[in-house]
């Protein structure tokens, strides 16, 4: 006689001891989506959830009025989202998925069912369309090489991974190549040197500096384009700022993560070149100069604040309305507001991406670098009274921060904020309060352009030490560079078509 006692996970404490009978044979109804280890074990695949009826386990107990126990069989659901895996031994068939340990985190766990031998063909069919159910698009047991940045955020990126992340990942049997970054850069030499065959994806644990060097470190190898398209990009919340993680999966707690990006599927990513003195990189994030560039990297001796500094640096700026002066040319794409919002609309279910020459390096620049001559149709505009200029190709800045809540993953654009310094302080923390839901788009004295290309020549300004530009949250010297789009030139691991963010 079989037993269909679960070996391991979360039995009932109150079921009965002795094992149910196996009173039927394993059978999979016409649909092929129940399989019965017993007549009192039925597991039924439905179009969202698994649902394991057994009498045994899931037994939940009612306390009668006269304080007496009785029991009322429930089956067990496990939303598909949840199944990280279903693992067919010889005799037993092993469910493993993530369970919630609060609103926010979850962790593995599993149930064990023994079976037949006999029956080992009928388990396996229905196991595989088990995963087939629960992955959809996405690939089963990806295959990751892991970059962790031990400084990462409060240095706590590699204990963040051990603990949260590899469990789940384990759970659902993926791979896993671990490296910790020893220096500044490290990130970029991985990436370079990389058997881009031998993985799926780089999973960044770490703030978005890594995944910027990742980035940079696919594009410097002589088949850029392939291992851009081949690779895909994601991280997991080990830094201070997550942007990347906040846009993909929605989340900045690192389980949640974890399990978004074991069931996330391959997409395309607009990627941005920068183009400064002799010098090509690519931006996957954002830019600014001004007042978000200065609190980026400007705020250092603040660092005891926390993340407080960064509200402490800004209100000290806005008070003092300063300035950052600077000439810019746009190549516009969009620019009303309208006209924006209906492109967020109609484009957010669209998938496309171009196909490039993918045994080159880079794709070649359409409006030239920083040292051409600007292209005929283009203006340079002086802009001494410039307070903010923020460029961003993701929604999330940062938790809490959706700066460019019409942005889109993969439509060939990116958007373009400039606000004057000389808007009163009172529209400007009126924008701030508004960040967060993405409602600062429809402010007037906010400009939002959606835009191909630009060039900015920023102006030192005197007495000023210190001056700062930054490309996805990492320093570039001061001083003229340009922009352009590459239409899904990246690849990343996303829960959906669009960011996962609160949109126009
Ligand atoms: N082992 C290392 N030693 C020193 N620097 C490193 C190391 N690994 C990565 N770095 C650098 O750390 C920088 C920031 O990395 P990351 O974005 O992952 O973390 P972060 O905590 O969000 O950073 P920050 O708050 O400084 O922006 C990157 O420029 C990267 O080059």
């Amino acid at each position: 006689m079989l037993s269909t006692e679960p070996l391991v996970g979360n039995a009932d404490p109150f079921s009965p001891a002795e094992p149910s009978p196996l009173t039927a044979e394993p059978f999979r109804m016409s649909d092929g989506t129940t399989l019965a280890l017993s007549k009192k074990l039925l597991l039924s695949i439905t179009p969202n959830e698994l649902h394991i009826h057994d009498d045994k386990t899931n037994k939940s107990k009612l306390r009668s009025c006269c304080g007496l126990w009785a029991a009322a069989a429930k089956p067990l659901i496990i939303p598909l989202y949840n199944v990280l895996y279903a693992e067919v031994g010889e005799s037993t068939l092993t469910i493993k998925f993530a369970t919630k340990v609060s609103r926010t985190t979850v962790k593995p766990s599993s149930l064990s069912y023994p079976y037949e031998p006999a029956h080992h063909t009928v388990i396996e069919e229905w196991s595989t369309r088990l995963l087939n159910a629960a992955y959809g698009e996405s690939q089963v047991r990806k295959r990751f090489k892991v970059i962790i940045n031990p400084f990462g955020g409060r240095g706590s990126a590699a204990t963040i991974f051990d603990k949260s992340c590899r469990p789940l990942l384990y759970a659902a049997n993926c791979s896993l190549d671990v490296q910790i970054t020893e220096h500044s850069g490290h990130a970029i030499e991985i990436a370079e040197n990389l058997d881009i065959d031998a993985f799926d994806a780089i999973l960044c644990c770490s703030g978005d500096g890594v995944p910027h060097e990742v980035f940079n470190g696919l594009a410097k190898r002589p088949d850029g384009m392939r291992a851009l398209k081949t690779m895909a990009v994601c991280q997991l919340p080990g830094g201070s700022g997550n942007g990347m993680c906040w846009n993909l999966t929605g989340t900045g707690d690192a389980s949640a993560a974890t399990l978004s990006i074991i069931k996330s599927i391959r997409k395309p990513l607009d990627l941005i070149s920068i183009t400064q003195g002799d010098n090509r990189l690519l931006s996957f994030l954002s830019q600014s100069f001004g007042i978000i560039a200065e609190l980026d990297l400007g705020t250092e001796d603040l660092r005891w604040m926390g993340s407080a500094r960064f509200t402490y640096g800004l209100l000290q700026r806005v008070w003092k309305r300063t300035v950052y002066p600077c000439d810019i040319a746009v190549k516009v794409a969009i620019d009303s507001k309208d006209s924006i919002r209906e492109h967020y609309r109609q484009r957010g279910s669209k998938e496309d991406a171009i196909e490039y020459d993918y045994h080159k390096g880079l794709p070649e620049l359409k409006y030239g670098d920083i040292n051409s001559e600007l292209p005929e149709d283009w203006q340079l505009v002086h802009r001494p009274n410039m307070g903010n200029f923020y460029a961003g190709n993701m929604a999330w800045m940062s938790a809490g921060v959706n700066f460019f809540p019409a942005s889109l993953p993969n439509d060939g654009m990116f958007d373009l904020i400039c606000v004057d310094a000389t808007v009163s302080r009172f529209q400007i923390m009126k924008m701030l309060l508004l960040v967060e839901t993405g409602k600062h788009f429809d402010l007037p004295h906010v400009s939002y352009r959606k835009v191909l290309s630009y060039r900015i020549i920023p102006h030192k300004r005197p007495g000023v030490e210190k001056e700062y530009i930054s490309v996805d949250g990492e320093q570039i010297p001061f001083g003229p560079f340009q922009a352009e789009v590459h239409h899904g030139l990246g690849t990343v691991l996303a829960k959906g078509h669009v960011y996962e963010a609160p949109g126009v």
